[in-house]
């Protein structure tokens, strides 16, 4: 296991209750505001002493309280990623890269340094100042300094909270190569399941201080008892498929969910794997196969969960190949298709209702398989 936290702590206000281990990659912290996310991240970097718990990063523990273990901040080799930069606006975006090292008392140039330089596409930026580069380039600039100092551990505290859509689009595959090349574990938060749907491999929900559920990202976006942690509207499960083929009307066409699945171009090659998520609102459900319909995606599901909703609507969640979508209908619809778990159903999902956004990179699912 990669990153295993425990923590209990009493606040006036909130409990503090957090217990979950995750693999290598990407976990992501999930919650509203207040639910606890930042007191995770503090504990974990050392500025908060919890009553009680044990953090241990990659087997090396951090924190034991049972033991007496407390490592100072300075003592864990963490490496930060804020909401903005904060790089050195005299220094040039090398000097800025090699601080990292420098502060974390490595003395000599990084073996790793081109790599990451090309990783995160910095090559034509080294003797720029942040004060000419884009706030997507500033955030790639925080992401290498941080790696340089070789950190046990990467914290994301809401990395693209600051930036405009467009450089979000911007720097989301080169934090999809950070978790895939990288052997860095990375905890990430965010309150944007976009996001997080691209990136994670373990999500951690938080409620009011308390773990919901921790899992693998596709298993816990496709869970219907999460909806309301999530947002309704947000709720959307993943699909994982491979790229077969670019059609000449601008459509590509992708192996996912059991069959096949039409979205509008991407521009990955042929045979790449990638994840899409599908919002529940724009799944709709049939017991035939509709024909004479212009949604283009039609997948052969089984039913296996229906989550009624405390107004007039349900989450169905389905199987679909290897992987599960959730649908958002009425619970009228329910009655009137007489769903069941068990039951066969076609769900249907409008290529175009499949933002670019939603569809990333995917390393497969080894990932998934190490849960506990
Ligand atoms: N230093 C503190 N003293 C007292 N209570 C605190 C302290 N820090 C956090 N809390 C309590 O913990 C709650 C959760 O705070 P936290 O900042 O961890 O939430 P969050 O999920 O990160 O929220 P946001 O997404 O808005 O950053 C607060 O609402 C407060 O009740």
């Amino acid at each position: 296991m990669s990153i295993s936290i425990n923590l209990h702590h009493q606040f006036p206000e909130l409990t503090l209750d957090v217990d979950f281990d995750a693999p290598a990659g990407v976990t992501a912290l999930f919650g509203a505001s207040g639910s606890g996310k930042t007191t995770v991240v503090n504990a974990v970097a050392g500025l908060l002493q919890p009553d009680r718990g044990r953090i241990s990063v990659a087997g090396t523990a951090l924190l034991d309280t049972s033991a007496g273990l407390r490592l100072p901040p300075h003592k864990r080799r963490i490496g930060y990623v804020f909401q903005e930069g904060r790089l050195f606006p005299h220094l040039s975006v090398q000097q800025n890269l090699r601080y990292g090292r420098w502060f974390a008392g490595l003395r000599g140039p990084s073996q790793a340094e081109d790599h990451l330089v090309e990783m995160l596409g910095l090559g034509a930026l080294l003797n720029r100042r942040p004060g000419d580069l884009s706030g997507g380039e500033k955030q790639r600039v925080a992401i290498g300094r941080a790696l340089l100092s070789e950190p046990r551990l990467l914290l994301m505290d809401e990395p693209l909270a600051a930036l405009d859509g467009p450089r979000k689009a911007e720097i989301l595959p080169y934090l999809e190569r950070l978790r895939d090349e990288t052997q860095v574990p990375i905890l990430y938060v965010s309150h944007a399941i976009s996001e997080i749907a691209r990136l994670a491999t373990t999500v951690a929900v938080m409620e009011r201080g308390q773990l919901r559920k921790a899992g693998p990202t596709g298993d816990i976006l496709a869970d219907p008892s999460l909806a309301h942690a999530i947002g309704l509207r947000d709720t959307g499960a993943l699909l994982t498929g491979r790229v077969v083929a670019h059609h000449m009307d601008g459509l590509s066409e992708l192996a996912a969910g059991g069959g096949k699945l039409f979205l509008p171009k991407v521009p990955n090659a042929l045979g790449e794997q990638l994840r899409v998520r599908i919002s529940a609102k724009d799944v709709m459900l049939s017991r035939d196969r509709p024909v004479g319909i212009s949604a283009l995606n039609i997948l052969d599901c089984e039913v296996s969960e229906i989550r009624p909703g405390r107004g007039p609507g349900a989450f169905v969640r389905l199987k679909a190949g290897a992987d599960h979508i959730l649908a958002r209908v009425t619970k009228r619809s329910v009655n009137a298709l007489g769903l069941a778990p068990g039951l066969s159903c076609y769900a249907v999902i409008k290529s175009v209702s499949v933002a670019r956004a939603d569809v990333g990179a995917d390393v497969g699912t080894e990932a998934s398989s190490d849960h506990a």
